[in-house]
């Protein structure tokens, strides 16, 4: 049985917060692996200004390198853009595989947006992770407010193959700042540097 969490994710592009936070990830949930799920399109975001998968996808590659992390096209191959699809479907490619969703805290705090949220929280256990100028939000958000009966103590993280569903754990490591926004804000061609990379296909699934 393969223990993996999923950082779904824009990758627009993919930043050393994301490796960051997986590399605790890892370590607090007692994961073998981190599949970075680059998303051919979140729902909520408008699609201008969001490079060429490809681009998104070799970001994600480099940012992950020597870690246990994988860029995954999965939902490419699923054909799903919602997560709870996603979460419907993947398990049935991987039978032996056990799956915690990951988010920043950011992604909690319109959680409640999201398709099927609820279905989402019965799928798999969800780990949060605080993230700076957002927590107040995630704790206030509607979707906390019905998720925090589910809460688990993240002194207890490393168990969660055996919670029952929802469950729901709050992980706070040091608070990275880094935002693929003020990257953009800083950097607006960084997909250029990857035009020529035919990212999906050169990355089979893990
Ligand atoms: N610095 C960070 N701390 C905690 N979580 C983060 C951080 N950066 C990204 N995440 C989380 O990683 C996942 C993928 O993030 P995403 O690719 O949207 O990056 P982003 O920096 O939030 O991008 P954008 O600024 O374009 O919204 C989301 O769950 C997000 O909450
Ligand atoms: O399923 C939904 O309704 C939904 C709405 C918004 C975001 N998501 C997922 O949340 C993940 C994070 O997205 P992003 O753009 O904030 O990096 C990514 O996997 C998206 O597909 C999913």
């Amino acid at each position: 049985m393969k223990r993996v969490g999923l950082l779904g994710g824009s990758f627009n592009p993919a930043h050393k917060g994301h490796r960051a936070i997986s590399l605790h990830a890892l370590r607090a949930l007692g994961l073998d692996e981190v599949w970075w799920m680059v998303s051919p399109g979140n729902p909520l975001k408008d699609a201008k200004g969001v490079a060429p998968f490809a681009a998104r996808m070799a970001s994600a590659r480099a940012m992950a390198r020597h870690a246990p992390i994988r860029p995954t096209a999965v939902e490419k191959r699923l054909k799903t853009r919602y997560t709870v699809d996603t979460l419907t479907k993947l398990p049935r490619l991987y039978p032996r595989h056990r799956f915690i969703w990951l988010m920043g805290a950011d992604n909690l705090a319109q959680f409640d947006r999201w398709k099927g949220w609820r279905t989402i929280a019965r799928q798999v256990p969800i780990a949060v992770i605080a993230r700076p100028g957002y927590d107040r939000d995630a704790h206030a958000s509607p979707a906390m407010g019905w998720l925090r009966r589910y809460k688990r103590p993240a002194s207890q993280a490393k168990n969660w193959t055996k919670w029952s569903l929802p469950a729901l754990v709050l992980l706070r490591f040091r608070p990275d700042p880094t935002s693929a926004t003020r990257l953009r804000a800083a950097d607006p061609g960084w997909h250029r540097r990857y035009s020529s990379v035919r990212a999906a296909a050169t990355h089979p699934l893990p």
